[in-house]
């Protein structure tokens, strides 16, 4: 009832205007939900219908937290709101300083990585700045009738007095997409020892141009990854010999990962498994130690080597089985680590317990004569 009075009430009556207005139709699904969201915050924080005054947020404690959320500098144009004839008269600047506090403070609540909500979590906003050399990440944990938690996990050991710093966004994505993105959704120049290491070896060099040198590259790093195993918490790019740079090519990894799961899909397996290690070289190489990527990217490899396994037991020799078996052995013992890192998250299920049953299966593979 107090909702009702205080907010709902007021916009309702406009509502059913604007939601067949040609303006709203227009927006996506997401800026839909934006702008409704948008037009009962404003509401919300004026109950009183005075928008040149500070936002109220006496007794509400909703308002209170999203005023202490910190704006963004970031230039974003507020989507066109539902208004009543009075918030008409609300500055466009106060708009969309109220806007900038969406995207700023946005977390993307994932399962099993699985993008499939967003959040805001206040405390850990004010928390918790970008880096896309972070030495932790969020993860979610989800339980029937209660409040999505989230919990920062650390990636490696951090020495006291260390920022502890998660990633806003992928930092496997180009350079310049990060730079972009971080630019123009929370107005800030990322300067993160991967974000200036990638920016003074820009342009990166193009992959040689025959298949033969391309593979010889290809082997010379995954040499170096499996050399150095986990004996490093920063990524490895910052030690690879300049002859890898080309391998930091925007095209890269995305050409790989579909070449990866076209041929996984299709069950042509000596080409899956021989992407899936370069891709899991290149993500070992990209993210830190025990980035959850790194984890969920070898299960796949795993469970394609596995399904090689069932697919060849009959048609081909012992050897031929018996070395995919080793690469879906070699791929879950990476993942294992990695996710017993990361923990139980997401929902019920997930990859922890598809690492316990493949591990089940490929010892009593072991055990066949
Ligand atoms: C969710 S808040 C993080 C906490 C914030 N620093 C605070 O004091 O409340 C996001 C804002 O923090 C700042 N920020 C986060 N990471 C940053 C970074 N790597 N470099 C510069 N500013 C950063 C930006 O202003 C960004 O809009």
């Amino acid at each position: 009832m107090a909702q009702w009075k205080a907010h709902h009430r007021r916009i309702c009556k406009a509502y059913n205007r604007y939601n067949i207005s040609s303006e709203y139709q227009a927006l996506s699904v997401n800026e839909k939900v934006d702008a409704v969201l948008l037009s009962q915050v404003l509401i919300q924080l004026y109950p009183n219908d005075q928008f040149d005054l500070t936002p109220s947020t006496d007794g509400d404690p909703l308002a209170a937290t999203f005023s202490d959320l910190l704006e963004s500098s970031a230039q974003v144009d507020p989507p066109p709101l539902c208004r009543t004839s009075k918030s008409a008269a609300v500055p466009r600047d106060t708009i969309r300083k109220i806007f900038s506090r969406f995207g700023n403070n946005n977390f993307i609540l994932h399962s099993h990585l699985n993008t499939y909500a967003h959040g805001v979590y206040p405390m850990a906003s004010r928390f918790f700045n970008h880096s896309c050399t972070p030495n932790c990440v969020a993860k979610y944990i989800i339980a029937p009738q209660q409040v999505v938690k989230m919990e920062l996990v650390a990636l490696h050991n951090i020495a006291a007095g260390d920022e502890l710093t998660i990633p806003y966004l992928d930092p496997a994505l180009p350079y310049e997409t990060r730079q972009d993105a971080l630019q123009s959704n929370y107005g800030f120049q990322c300067a993160c020892q991967l974000c200036i290491f990638q920016g003074r070896i820009q342009p990166i060099p193009p992959l040689p141009s025959t298949l033969p040198e391309t593979s010889h590259l290809w082997d010379r790093l995954r040499a170096f990854v499996d050399s150095m195993g986990d004996s490093q918490d920063n990524p490895l790019v910052f030690a690879i010999s300049e002859e890898l740079y080309p391998f930091l090519n925007d095209t890269c990894l995305p050409d790989l990962s579909e070449q990866f799961t076209r041929s996984s899909h299709e069950g042509e397996f000596d080409i899956a498994i021989l992407t899936g290690k370069r891709l899991l070289a290149l993500y070992r190489m990209i993210y830190p130690r025990n980035f959850p990527q790194i984890g969920m990217h070898a299960l796949e490899l795993a469970k394609t080597a596995w399904n090689a396994v069932v697919t060849m037991e009959h048609k081909a020799d012992l050897s031929v089985v018996q070395s995919f078996a080793d690469e879906a052995r070699a791929s879950v013992l990476i993942a294992s680590r990695v996710l017993n890192n990361f923990g139980i998250e997401g929902d019920e299920g997930g990859p922890l317990e598809e690492i316990r049953i493949l591990q089940g299966l490929l010892s009593e593979e072991r055990a066949l004569p």
